[in-house]
């Protein structure tokens, strides 16, 4: 796309009968940003998110995604095209355990990029081979190796978060959209979660998070937008959105 843009989102507008949850709301990501997504209760972030991905289709507008218009396909379409997504409640498979969460992550997606024609074409053990080799690539990035054979029901919250992540990020996608991945956490693991994420985009990976956690939003984000009642009503670097007062009338003054 041109001038880097990975995703673009123009004019879209989302209505559930008589509520408009998004009004004409148009947006840019551009190829490696981590960009931030904020706004109080209800603003409609969540329908962005459902809307990118797939889940839901708008009623106005459309959504381009590394060249191509995006808006009507399928979910996991769009996944295999390289967009990404984590949930804002757990979607975990509690009773097994992180290398097979894992391994889920890649086996539901079946396209790792050279590794596709392998999967295609070779026998059960080869493909169970390839898929290993691609959650090991994981577990190894995201620090998860100590804990590759605990179920997952047995980690803190923080490390839920991160093989969460995890299953996200197994296909390696372009971008991945991360809906409210701190609710529910405590400092320490708010760090930890960040630091992966943080890392993550350093590899190139386009980061776009959504977040109630202001401290997090602020420092790591190099740009942030602002939704209210369905409207976009801000965009800018962390301190422009700290010292708009739109911003801080609606949401950061609450
Ligand atoms: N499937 C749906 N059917 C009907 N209304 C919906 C649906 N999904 C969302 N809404 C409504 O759309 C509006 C925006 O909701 P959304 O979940 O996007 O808010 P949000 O900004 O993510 O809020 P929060 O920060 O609380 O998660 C709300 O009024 C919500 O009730």
């Amino acid at each position: 796309m041109a001038n880097g843009d990975i995703l673009r989102v123009n004019k879209v507008s989302k209505n559930f009968g008589g509520l408009v949850a998004l009004s004409e709301v148009s947006f840019r990501v551009k190829q490696g940003e981590f960009l931030g997504l904020i706004g109080p209760n209800g603003a409609g972030k969540s329908v962005m998110v459902n809307l990118i991905s797939g889940m839901y289709k708008p009623n106005k507008g459309n959504i381009e995604f590394d060249g191509l218009v995006i808006t009507g396909m399928r979910p996991d379409r769009i996944i295999r095209m390289g967009l990404s997504r984590t949930f804002q409640h757990s979607t975990l498979f509690f009773d097994l355990t992180v290398r097979e969460n894992i391994m889920m992550g890649v086996r539901e997606i079946g396209d790792i990029g050279l590794a596709q024609a392998i999967l295609q074409s070779a026998g059960a053990r080869a493909k169970d081979q390839v898929i290993g080799q691609r959650a090991k690539e994981v577990m190894q990035l995201l620090e998860l190796e100590g804990q590759a054979e605990e179920k997952a029901a047995n980690l803190p919250y923080g490390l839920q978060k991160v093989v969460a992540i995890g299953i996200a990020i197994a296909p390696r996608p372009k971008v991945l959209i991360l809906d409210e991945p701190l609710t529910g956490l405590v400092a320490a693991e708010v760090n930890q979660v960040m630091h992966h994420i943080a890392g993550l985009n350093r590899q190139g990976m386009t980061i776009f998070i959504i977040e109630h956690n202001m401290r997090a939003v602020m420092s790591y984000c190099a740009r942030i937008m602002v939704l209210s009642f369905g409207n976009k009503i801000a965009e800018g670097t962390p301190s422009e959105i700290q010292k708009n007062p739109d911003v801080i009338n609606s949401y950061l003054g609450k």
